[in-house]
């Protein structure tokens, strides 16, 4: 683990939540299937809307397929189910055993239902909810797994400035350790890039004429996903909260 290799992480996920977005922003907003009485009005004893339900049948059965083996991965509803489905995996233990649990799925639970959504998909209903809600748990795994990787990150700052760091820690000055695992350039080249991102990977893709560069007729271009979207994604929850990550692993550093 360094700093190179956390941060091609990182970058290699930025696609995954990328394409994740665009494929939810095929489906419309769908809003039945976020409203929990949509499921208990169909006398189906559920207080839970059908996203809710749909993301914690899927976590059961991925749970037993073995994925939260992988410290990488965190589910959204902790539950106690048993890996039954293959063989254990000895996976490599990276994190500090204390802290390697440190996360802020609900945060990011709420910022993808309540803010991200309503500016990602177009207004309307077509019903096709399943396949909308299990987009949304493709999202949803995606900035779990990016923003919980800060978790890697400031193992990697720890290790690097253990002095400077088990200071703060012991003082539990939070503002400092923020102010020392904070990198501005290297938030900024994220935030270009996934921009970016956005527009190579969510341009229309047709035979005439060449590929579509962004410089030209850039009036004319249109994305699947706004990619200024996904910038203000990452400035404003995605780093935020990778950061509240870093600040939280590294306050149980030492535990
Ligand atoms: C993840 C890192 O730590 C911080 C968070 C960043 C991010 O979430 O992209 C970028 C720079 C740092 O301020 C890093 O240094 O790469």
């Amino acid at each position: 683990l360094s700093l190179d290799t956390v941060r091609e992480f990182l970058t290699r996920e930025e696609d995954t939540v990328v394409f994740g977005l665009i494929e939810r922003a095929k489906h419309p907003r769908n809003t039945p299937a976020y409203d929990p009485g949509y499921l208990a009005g169909g006398g189906h004893g559920h207080d839970a809307s059908f996203a809710e339900m749909f993301v914690r049948e899927s976590e059961a059965v991925q749970a037993k397929a073995g994925r939260y083996q992988s410290l990488q991965e965190i589910p959204f509803f902790p539950f106690r189910v048993p890996f039954t489905l293959a063989p254990p995996y000895n996976f490599t233990t990276e994190l500090y055993s204390a802290a390697a649990l440190v996360n802020v799925n609900d945060a990011i639970w709420s910022m993808y239902f309540n803010e991200l959504l309503p500016l990602l998909a177009k207004n309307g209903d077509d019903g096709n909810y399943a396949a909308t809600v299990s987009s949304d748990l493709v999202c949803l795994q995606a900035l779990s797994r990016r923003i919980n990787y800060g978790r890697y990150v400031a193992e990697v700052k720890f290790i690097g400035d253990q002095q400077n760091y088990t200071t703060l820690i012991r003082n539990k000055d939070t503002d400092a350790l923020m102010k020392l695992l904070t990198s501005e350039a290297q938030e900024d080249v994220v935030k270009r890039r996934v921009q970016k991102k956005a527009m190579v990977f969510g341009q229309n893709v047709t035979l005439d004429g060449p590929v579509e560069t962004g410089n030209s007729n850039s009036s004319q271009t249109s994305f699947k996903v706004d990619p200024s979207l996904v910038y203000k994604l990452y400035d404003k929850w995605v780093i935020p909260l990778t950061k509240q990550v870093e600040v939280e692993y590294l306050l149980h550093r030492l535990d």
